[in-house]
């Protein structure tokens, strides 16, 4: 399916080139799709910080707030990083950037994020999360020098799973949403793309991720929206009030394990999996190890943001959301070198001094829009 009429001729490959082209002799060339969402924006300033050429695609869709994507691409284009606008399911665009630069790595984030969405908008799950993963990994395929890929999964995988922390080689077969069977889904697809075709898959399985400019869609950013307005918050709790809590994963953790994968994705060798000739197929828990309640969520909220929260607590709804979520991060310490520092308390600190930066930033430019609509 193609949507993005708006890219080639001879300026756009000139953009193209010039932000792909690689800064420091030991750089990569990286490609990340989903680079105007929460982590692909920081990943792709963090890889073009050090030196690799980056270069960012996204389809801009509607999900949350467009505003907030282009507020994101704003900041990477004056890092230097291009994002083309287009949707990973054009064949004939993704051949073209092949083409245009050679690509050493794919960090492939685009995707239809968001557990509870799925209830109202299934078709947009399969589109991005399953035939879009399988448009990019046949782009790879065919491209010369064929690209490693690093891409996310997600901790929703582990499902109705009981046993906490989650292992990677736990259980993944029992999906409580749509969401995320599209992402084991996506693990299996991966895996015939090494298995058949040689191509070094790395699977990120990524444990709710917040931070700056993250995604108005989750719990701590619409939390935090409400808390400030004197909207009530819905707390949800299991059976028999039993607690609901996440490995909340700060922002910066996560990036620092998403270029530690990059890096190692190169490599030949590792015990992550299975491997076919040199290409690995691994899997990798990026998570925090610390589960935190949704109810202590709301109280750090409360102090961060001196205000008290008007709580609800309701029993979770069948939404696909599940009770508990807790990683081993032990093979990526060991492989990866990954170590989080960021405890919730400290990473909602810096999360809640950008909300309240951006809004009143917007809110006044919005203001003085209108102000000028109004006196002209
Ligand atoms: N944030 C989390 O807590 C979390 C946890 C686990 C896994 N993940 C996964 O990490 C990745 C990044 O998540 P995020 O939180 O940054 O989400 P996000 O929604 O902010 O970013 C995804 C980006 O992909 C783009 N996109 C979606 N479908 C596309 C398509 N068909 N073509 C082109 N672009 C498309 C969107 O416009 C968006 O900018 C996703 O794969 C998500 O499933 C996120
Ligand atoms: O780790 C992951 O794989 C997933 O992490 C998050 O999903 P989730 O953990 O459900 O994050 P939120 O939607 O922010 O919810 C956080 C917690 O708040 C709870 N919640 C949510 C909404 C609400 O109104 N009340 C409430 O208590 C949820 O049940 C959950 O326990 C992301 O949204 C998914 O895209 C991602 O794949």
């Amino acid at each position: 399916m193609s949507t993005s009429p708006s890219w080639g001729g001879p300026a756009w490959e000139k953009r193209v080139r010039s932000s792909a082209r690689v800064r420091r002799a030991s750089g990569k060339s990286v490609l990340v799709t989903g680079a105007a969402g929460f982590v692909g924006m920081h990943v792709a300033a963090a890889l073009k910080r050090r030196g690799d050429g980056v270069l960012g695609l996204d389809n801009y869709n509607a999900y949350y707030d467009p505003d907030l994507k282009r507020a994101r691409q704003a900041l990477l284009d004056r890092a230097g990083v291009f994002i083309v606008e287009g949707d990973i399911n054009d064949a004939a665009l993704l051949r073209k950037l092949f083409d245009v630069v050679p690509i050493s790595h794919v960090m492939h984030l685009a995707a239809q994020a968001g557990v509870r969405h799925a209830l109202t908008d299934p078709g947009s799950y399969i589109h991005s999360n399953v035939a879009g993963l399988v448009a990019v990994l046949e782009a790879a395929k065919a491209a010369d020098p064929q690209p490693a890929v690093v891409w996310a999964s997600s901790s929703s995988v582990y499902g109705l799973n009981s046993k906490v922390p989650f292992s990677e080689a736990d259980r993944t077969d029992r999906p409580a949403s749509l969401y995320a069977a599209t992402k084991k889904a996506g693990e299996e697809i991966a895996h015939v793309y090494n298995n058949i075709y040689g191509l070094s898959i790395t699977g990120l399985r990524f444990f709710t991720v917040y931070g700056p400019w993250g995604r108005p869609d989750m719990a701590y950013f619409f939390f935090t929206r409400d808390i400030l307005r004197g909207k009530p918050v819905s707390i949800f709790e299991g059976p028999d009030h039993a607690t609901v809590a996440r490995d909340f994963t700060y922002i910066d953790d996560i990036v620092r394990g998403c270029v530690a994968a990059v890096d190692h994705a190169g490599k030949s060798t590792g015990s992550g999996g299975k491997k076919h000739g040199q290409a690995p197929f691994r899997i990798y828990n990026l998570g925090n190890t610390s589960p935190v309640s949704v109810s202590d969520l709301v109280s750090i909220l409360e102090q961060l943001l001196k205000v008290k929260a008007v709580k609800k607590f309701v029993k979770m709804p069948r939404n696909g959301d599940v009770q508990f979520t807790h990683a081993n991060i032990k093979l990526a310490e060991k492989e990866l070198g990954y170590h989080p520092t960021t405890s919730l308390h400290s990473g909602l600190k810096k999360f809640v001094r950008w909300y309240l930066d951006y809004y009143s930033t917007s809110l006044s430019k919005q203001a003085s829009e209108e102000d000028r609509s109004i006196s002209s």
